[in-house]
């Protein structure tokens, strides 16, 4: 038995002892954090010694292997944690374990409010650390030797975790520290050894240091020390010693898929910030993919200590599909969720890991077309929630958005906004674009006829997200996208002299006929124009430039939302034969009733309904019987 000499009482610094009421009072509901702690605290204990060992091989020589052991006495009701690391002299003990040296201390005290939720809250944000230990136990026992000292050294602390705590030297025959805690009455669920590898596996499986537990015969007795965890964590190997196959299974176990992945970026980063990322992305999409609030896939370890799954703030929700970990060096253990929500280190964790994600779909895209489509198909939809969400990296995302266009005219997404750029001429300042309901619409809107005449390619967009990815995308390499079925259509240079002073003499001619339309349909219309857009057909509807669009309206409108009446800008085409024969006819009354017709069709080919088709139909049904009669 140890050798006993010098027994003191000391009283803990203020601070521990509110710590220590607050956190017996405040955390029973997540009692089994104090196993994480203690294990984390003892492989830390390992990393310093490690550290140490580079300068004085001789402190770690006479016990070189490095492990954390975990025992359970039944009989005596107690939990062991027991390290060989770089343990603590008497003044380490009395400084570490007798006060709290953190800084922030007093802000943090000055903080708690009374009110148990709350404070809580603030005490994972502290950090529990050793006093952890006092949520289950209701004696707490260290009996540690700092690496380098004499075997009559050691220093006993023990505490019940109220006032004060006893100090002594005693006789250690090994380097190290044992924690003995002494289980509550409340807490003896926890003398379970089986209990206790499950929380091993769940906080600590990837952890370096072996963390060991007793196998036992039949009669219950110990035959050998095993370790619980699976020791080195595979994001903190080196990338050059990591096979594809290993990375592949590391995958399914976290992400509990039993496809391969897609791709996946390994990096470490160092700096003001250390932490390495390993971020998968899925071939498959989740059943789930569609709920902007389904739970990310991204687990937060803090010095290779698990801390949470689903870390919604290291990854944006437009990347949600994105799976695996991140392990900060900066974060405090016991970070919570309410934490990582404002916090400088999440933050430049989050746009790291962004910018990584989007740099290896980049990569995918260029060298591999055919994966990227692949990829495109199943996470478009989503990426396209990306330049609304994260206007910083607007240009990135935009960069790996994929389009069907005129050029191919086919249903696929395929094309990139660089190739676009790349194919337009010279003279063209404008990205156009059409968004409608269906790719069909898209494709055979009147509003396309002139960029068609005129060979000019026009983006075609139908997918219910579309409207609001381009009402947040406004230029891309400083070219503005433009709608074409908004506002006043501007070819600038890409029409000649010529033709624009036969459209203003068009114009000229037609300006009578313009306001025989307006005032035949009055407050139907914005105004009535002669279009420049058409070709083939008679006649088109458009939005203003500062108005809702049509499919943001509809949008709104689908979501239960009130939305302005937006009136439209009646484009007509004069050289078509039926607007020619239309503004023939003389009588007021049937001029009107034509006009009539030709809005409501032309919002037909735009909106795809109308307020009142019914009305349309008799009209209609009236007119062709009037021509049936001829
Ligand atoms: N098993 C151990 N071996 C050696 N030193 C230890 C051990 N456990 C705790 N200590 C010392 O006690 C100090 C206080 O531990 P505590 O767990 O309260 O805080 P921490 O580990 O510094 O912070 P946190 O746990 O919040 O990250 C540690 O910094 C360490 O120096």
């Amino acid at each position: 038995m140890a050798e006993t000499r010098q027994a003191e009482t000391h009283g803990f610094q203020t601070e521990v002892k509110q710590l220590l009421h607050l956190m017996i009072h405040s955390l029973y509901s997540n009692k089994e954090i104090f196993l994480r702690e203690l294990v984390s605290n003892a492989s830390d204990a390992a990393d310093k010694l490690r550290f140490k060992a580079l300068s004085d091989s001789k402190l770690i020589a006479d016990d070189a292997e490095l492990r954390v052991r975990v025992s359970v006495d039944k009989e005596a009701g107690t939990i062991t944690i027991s390290d060989n690391g770089v343990g603590m002299t008497r003044d380490e003990v009395m400084s570490n374990l007798g006060t709290i040296a953190k800084s922030g201390t007093s802000e943090f005290f000055s903080k708690l409010s009374g009110d148990e939720a709350k404070d809580s809250r603030l005490i994972g944000q502290f950090g529990v650390g050793f006093y952890s230990a006092f949520i289950v136990a209701d004696s707490v026992l260290v009996r540690t030797r700092a690496a380098g000292s004499q075997s009559n050294e050691g220093v006993e602390w023990s505490s019940q975790g109220e006032g004060e705590f006893d100090l002594r030297l005693i006789e250690k025959a090994q380097r190290g520290t044992d924690i003995i805690l002494q289980v509550r009455d409340d807490a003896q669920d926890f003398l379970d050894e089986s209990r206790l590898k499950g929380i091993i596996t769940k906080y600590s499986d990837h952890l370096s240091i072996p963390v060991q537990m007793p196998e036992r015969d039949d009669d219950g007795k110990a035959t050998e020390w095993k370790a619980v965890n699976s020791g080195q964590a595979l994001w903190t190997r080196e990338k050059s010693d990591i096979g594809d196959d290993e990375y592949k299974e590391f995958y399914k176990t976290i992400a509990h898929d039993f496809e391969d992945p897609l791709l996946w970026s390994h990096n470490k980063v160092e700096g003001t910030q250390e932490y390495t990322s390993l971020l998968y992305v899925p071939k498959r999409a989740p059943w789930d993919l569609w709920n902007r609030e389904q739970q990310h896939g991204i687990k937060l370890y803090v010095k290779r200590v698990f801390i949470m799954d689903d870390a919604q703030q290291l990854m944006p929700t437009y990347l949600r599909f994105v799976r695996g970990l991140m392990d900060s060096n900066d974060l405090p253990l016991n970070v919570s969720r309410e934490i990582l929500q404002d916090n400088k280190v999440t933050r430049a964790m989050r746009s790291g890991s962004t910018k990584k994600v989007l740099g290896m779909l980049k990569k995918l895209a260029r060298d591999d077309a055919e994966a990227y489509q692949e990829f495109w198909n199943t996470f478009g939809t989503v990426l396209k929630e990306g330049p609304a969400e994260d206007h910083a990296n607007q240009e990135k995302i935009a960069e790996l958005l994929r389009f069907a266009s005129t050029h191919e005219d086919k249903t696929e997404a395929t094309v990139s906004l660089d190739a676009y750029l790349e194919r337009m001429p010279e003279q063209q300042d404008k990205i156009y674009y059409i968004v409608a309901d269906s790719y069909e619409a898209a494709r055979d809107n009147p509003a396309l006829e002139i960029f068609r005449k005129k060979g000019i390619e026009v983006l075609l967009l139908s997918e219910r997200i579309d409207e609001w990815l381009m009402s947040h995308l406004t230029e891309y390499k400083e070219k503005a996208f433009q709608s074409v079925t908004r506002g006043d259509l501007d070819l600038g240079d890409l029409e000649d002299e010529e033709a624009k002073q036969q459209q203003e003499e068009l114009e000229k001619t037609f300006e009578e006929q313009v306001k025989r339309f307006e005032s035949a349909l009055g407050d139907k219309v914005k105004s009535v124009r002669v279009t420049h857009r058409l070709t083939s057909s008679p006649a088109c509807i458009v939005t203003d430039e500062n108005d809702m669009s049509t499919q943001m309206a509809k949008l709104m409108e689908a979501a239960g939302q009130a939305v302005p009446e937006t009136k439209y800008i009646f484009e007509l085409n004069p050289e078509h034969t039926l607007v020619q024969r239309v503004v023939s006819v003389e009588d007021e009354a049937k001029f009107s009733e034509w006009a009539q017709l030709l809005l409501d069709q032309a919002t037909l080919a735009e909106r795809g309904s109308l307020k009142d088709p019914a009305q349309f139909v008799t009209r209609l049904n009236r007119l062709m019987m009037e021509l049936t009669d001829l």
